[in-house]
């Protein structure tokens, strides 16, 4: 009881207000009238990952909505400054998990911006997504950089007209093996091990080695293009093998153990750790995933491919959610 009241006390007690931007889609598509009120229902567990990283660092969180749709050059003028505005008047941003083709464009847009203006900025899932491909485009300049999965919802939509993806647009995609018998998706508890001290996201964890999270997704980052990247300045610090979930990949025990050999050798540099097990990957054609990505010279701009907010909690808030309100306020404090 006792550590329950002291956390209402440190929740009323914040001194600061971080605004947080979160950029997302649900908001239109759902037969409730409260926007207000589907928002705060579609992002449940991002809100109170927020709000528990909040209590631990002295600041209420006030957490506005954008549509990423509005923030597309298809949208109108006004809306598009407007959600521009939510933007600029935040301190930190929040790329949401989502599907399908509607709100990409826009959600890179804020990718963009926080990535330019050196804005606080956490992606998860399909928000680390974007954040790679608009990295991809307009600094790497892979043109037409994009994701298969995305591309093939596209393509159905034009009845199959679209120019196919070439190899070098190709930076999301399905992993090589298949998931499991009755989910198209990498779904559940998984491993992420961190090949590199040099990590905002390794500090934001403790420094431990490896970590463990909960993950829903089908597509990941294409390892072919991981060293192009990271040259670009974009390192992938966590990455991930499963091992037995699926008994017909055989190479799934053995790159484990090459990965978990590899990860804490003090002989090998980050980059020959990367480009090892990248090229591991490519050969083998086995899972090698890309689970946490930050960029350099940049406060904190981090990328998740699984759902941190998840395993958040008032006593035990989520590392990453931790950095992000840490950065942001921060920048509230330089703005
Ligand atoms: N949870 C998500 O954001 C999923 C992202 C993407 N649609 C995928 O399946 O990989």
């Amino acid at each position: 009881m006792q550590e329950w009241s002291d956390i209402v006390k440190l929740a009323v007690n914040c001194k600061n207000v971080v605004k947080i931007a979160l950029v997302g889609k649900y908001f239109k598509n759902q037969l409730m009238t409260n926007e207000n009120q589907i928002f705060r229902d579609s992002y449940a567990s991002v809100i109170n990952a927020l709000n528990d990283a909040g209590l631990h660092s002295n600041c209420k969180i006030e957490a506005v909505f954008v549509w990423a749709e509005d923030l597309e050059a298809a949208s109108s003028i006004k809306k598009q400054a407007a959600a521009m505005k939510l933007l600029e008047e935040a301190h930190g941003i929040v790329i949401t998990a989502c599907f399908n083709v509607p709100g990409f464009e826009g959600m890179m847009q804020a990718c963009k911006y926080g990535r330019e203006s050196k804005k606080p900025l956490l992606s998860i899932c399909y928000g680390m997504q974007c954040a790679i491909i608009e990295f991809a485009q307009n600094v790497c300049k892979i043109k037409g950089a994009w994701s298969t999965k995305l591309w093939d919802e596209q393509n159905d939509k034009c009845n199959n007209q679209l120019q196919p993806l070439k190899p070098e647009q190709k930076v999301i995609i399905k992993m090589f093996e298949r998931f499991g018998e009755k989910s198209e998706m990498r779904l559940g508890r998984r491993t992420t091990t961190f090949i590199t001290e040099n990590s905002k996201v390794f500090n934001d964890y403790g420094r431990r080695d490896s970590i463990q999270e909960r993950h829903r997704h089908g597509y990941e980052v294409n390892p072919e293009f991981v060293p192009r990247l990271i040259a670009a300045g974009l390192r992938f610090v966590g990455i991930g093998v499963d091992e037995g979930i699926n008994d017909e990949t055989e190479n799934f025990p053995e790159t484990s153990q090459k990965m978990l050999g590899i990860a804490p050798n003090k002989e090998m540099s980050y980059l020959e750790k990367v480009n090892t097990l990248c090229q591991y990957s490519t050969a083998t054609k086995t899972a090698v995933r890309m689970e946490i990505m930050e960029l350099e010279n940049h406060p904190y701009f981090v990328g998740i491919q699984f759902h941190p907010e998840f395993q958040s909690r008032p006593f035990s808030p989520s590392p990453p959610f931790l950095g992000l309100i840490r950065a942001s306020l921060q920048y509230s404090k330089i703005l």
